[in-house]
């Protein structure tokens, strides 16, 4: 039976302060490192055979600070796709490929792009729109924020990539951790569960909290 953790990054210096991050880079605030810290004692034990990550340093920097507590002290070794899905795999020799552990770090994993509302307080947007309107940009599937991805758009992205290589490892009897972000995992939770579009308005993501699911006769239930 494999195994598919799936990570929200931890706590970044924009969660902290309440600002709309999307795709804006930013790093994990110290907060964030311990939750990182945290997730990674949680998941000590898992056997991982690959690391998927999105391309921003939040999620990176989680994957990095929980696999080296990992009891395997295997090496994470960044793989960048470029865009180029089919030249990914063996790039070392056997014996090197035995200590180490592939992340792949790709784009489709990252956070929903945000539009107009990156680099804006959470708190002062609601009371400019109003609650409601800023919780459909938040939590609707198909709202996007002015200029934004809606969660659908972003589930454009993220649900290919995930059948394509992450579905395709799990197949393999393979363990895979997948660190992302609050809506690339919200995208993908939908679709593993099979949620409709009411019930994802009420799906939230904490960060640094792994989720593990079991894949076993095609099918992953959360344990
Ligand atoms: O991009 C962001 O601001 C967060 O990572 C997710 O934000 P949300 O909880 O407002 O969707």
């Amino acid at each position: 039976m494999a195994k598919l953790v799936l990570v929200r990054h931890g706590q970044s210096l924009w969660n902290k302060k309440n600002v709309f991050t999307g795709w804006v880079d930013v790093p994990l605030s110290t907060v964030g490192i311990e939750e990182a810290l945290k997730a990674g004692e949680t998941l000590a034990d898992v056997e991982f055979d690959a690391v998927y990550t999105s391309v921003q340093v939040r999620a990176l920097e989680t994957a990095m600070i929980a696999m080296a507590q990992n009891k395997s002290e295997k090496t994470p070794v960044v793989i960048h796709s470029d865009g180029k899905m089919s030249e990914w795999g063996v790039i070392y020799s056997e014996e090197m490929n035995k200590n180490i552990i592939p992340v792949y770090r790709d784009w489709h994993l990252n956070e929903r792009y945000y539009g107009e509302l990156q680099g804006m307080n959470k708190a002062e947007t609601a009371k400019t729109y109003g609650d409601e309107q800023v919780h459909i940009w938040r939590r609707s599937y198909d709202v996007p924020p002015p200029n934004g991805e809606c969660l659908q758009d972003t589930a454009e992205r993220t649900i290919p990539f995930f059948k394509e290589n992450i579905l395709k490892q799990l197949k393999e009897g393979k363990n895979v951790l997948v660190s992302a972000h609050g809506n690339s995992l919200r995208s993908i939770v939908m679709f593993i569960e099979e949620l409709s579009k009411e019930e994802v308005l009420k799906l939230e993501i904490p960060t640094g909290v792994p989720l593990l699911f079991s894949y076993e006769n095609d099918k992953l239930t959360r344990e």
